[in-house]
């Protein structure tokens, strides 16, 4: 589809044909995102892998990030922090029994503490702060305003809000980050070796970076202190929201198909027999859990419509000319449902993935919650296991109700449009205990 807005041209990729060839064909083409006017006017030198150009600097940070940041390995190595997020989820809501819950604010809070301390090593005082203040750049950040589909008027760039405000968020955010380290430094210099907890042994994201800067000698793709930064921002940016909105868009598809709920619970608790806390290797044999995380990615990719990339010279796509400097806008939540490769698509159904190879991994055009191509998203296999442990943990412990007088078919499935695309309003359950989790202080 080709839409015009303002002055500027881009072309919506919304079907998984269209999708293949624009990854298997023109994927360096549109390996740049754009940026709008008030990022392009606020980062400076504070670019991170999300922001970088197609080039040498990205490939270094996307190099550090596969191999040192969200490897495999470096996912198992924050399993105890996830384990530990988890019992507290639980017994969190454990105390608010029989009363309804915000599960959306809960499982918020497990993701970002969760993804906090692998970044950090530890809690971080001013989480709440943030947060807010990160969702609020995200937003300002992400929004095509006039002087973005005006490029030309020199007026609209001058009266630009979103600039003011951007370059404040943005000054706070790199404040606390700041303090992020200063935190982590204290941390790391007052811990003598009696002290020395599990996550101080541990290297956490921040230690892996501060360390490779320290020693740093590539002086053509040098890692400099605000690209440290800049990237500690981005694995918060990328990484908690869209893990949370997962998480309760499968509660809500969940409490709306009861028979698929049972079906979850009763595979869960029959591999933990009465466990009273959740560990991953209990999660390995969990093949209906999977498909529900699968369908739930189908219908509700967190990511619907992924940030716009530049095409850097013209092309053509399924026949149709694509000229340089259009933007190439792909909406995954179309292709997610595109009926040519999808029976039933709207209906939601974990079923249908049951000895299928289907996977997210990139290379299924017409599943792609995680996108395709060299952008893709390197944070996979973190979110997926903070997903996983977190469904379980909800599953195992607790059946659900829905408030007073709501039917299955009255589910709230009403979505909010923003950085990403989360339930419009939060979802709200009564927990009803089934096997007592350990109590955490
Ligand atoms: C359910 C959870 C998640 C979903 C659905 C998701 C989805 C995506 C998507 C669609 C993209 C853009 C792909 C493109 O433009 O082609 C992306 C990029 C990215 N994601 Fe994720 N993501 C998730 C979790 C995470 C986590 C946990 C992290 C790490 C903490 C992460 C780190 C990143 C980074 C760094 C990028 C930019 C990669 C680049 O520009 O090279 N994501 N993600």
């Amino acid at each position: 589809m080709y839409l015009r807005l303002g002055e500027l041209h881009a072309v919506v990729v919304s079907s998984a044909d269209a999708a293949r060839e624009v990854v298997r064909e023109h994927d360096a083409n549109f390996a740049t995102r754009a940026m709008t006017a008030a990022v392009r006017a606020t980062v400076g030198d504070k670019v991170g892998i999300v922001l970088s150009p197609h080039g040498a600097m990205w490939r270094r940070l996307r190099r550090i990030c596969t191999a040192e940041l969200l490897s495999a390995r470096r996912v198992r190595s924050f399993r105890s922090v996830r384990e530990d997020e988890a019992a507290r989820l639980a017994s969190a809501i454990a105390t608010g029994e029989r009363q309804l819950i915000n599960v959306s604010e809960l499982v918020s809070r497990f993701v970002s503490d969760t993804v906090l301390r692998a970044i950090m090593g530890e809690r971080f005082r001013w989480r709440d702060e943030f947060m807010v203040t990160l969702a609020k750049a995200m937003t300002r950040g992400a929004e095509f305003g006039a002087a973005d589909l005006f490029p030309s008027s020199r007026l609209l760039r001058a009266v630009n809000g979103a600039v003011r405000e951007s370059r404040a968020l943005n000054a706070r955010l790199f404040e606390l980050v700041d303090r992020a380290i200063d935190q982590r430094r204290g941390r790391k210099a007052g811990a003598d070796a009696e002290d020395v907890g599990a996550d101080d042994a541990r290297d956490c994201l921040l230690d892996v970076l501060l360390r490779l800067q320290e020693h740093d000698d590539d002086l053509d793709c040098p890692l400099t202190m605000a690209t440290v930064k800049a990237v500690i921002l981005d694995m918060f940016g990328t990484g908690t929201s869209t893990t949370s909105t997962t998480i309760q868009w499968a509660m809500l598809e969940l409490m709306k198909n009861p028979k698929m709920m049972r079906k979850a619970q009763l595979e869960i608790r029959h591999a933990l027999r009465c466990k009273s806390r959740v560990t991953e290797d209990d999660l390995i044999n969990l093949k209906y859990l999977k498909l529900v995380i699968k369908e739930t990615l189908r219908l509700h990719p967190p990511t619907s419509v992924l940030f716009p990339k530049a095409s850097q010279e013209c092309c053509k796509i399924l026949g149709y000319d694509v000229a340089e400097g259009m933007l190439m806008i792909m909406n995954v939540w179309a292709i997610n449902r595109d009926p040519k490769y999808w029976v039933d698509a709207e209906v939601f159904k974990p079923e249908r993935f049951e000895g299928t190879s289907v996977d997210f991994r990139g290379i299924d055009f017409q599943f792609l919650p995680f996108g395709g191509g060299r952008r893709m998203c390197p944070g996979m296999t973190l979110a997926h296991a903070n997903i996983e442990l977190a469904l379980a943990t909800l599953l195992h412990h607790f059946d659900w109700q829905l408030p007073h007088g709501v039917t299955p078919n009255e589910v709230d499935m009403a979505e909010k449009f923003g950085v990403d695309v989360h339930p419009k309003r939060d979802v709200y359950l009564c927990p009803v205990l089934v096997v007592p989790p350990e109590m955490e202080s």
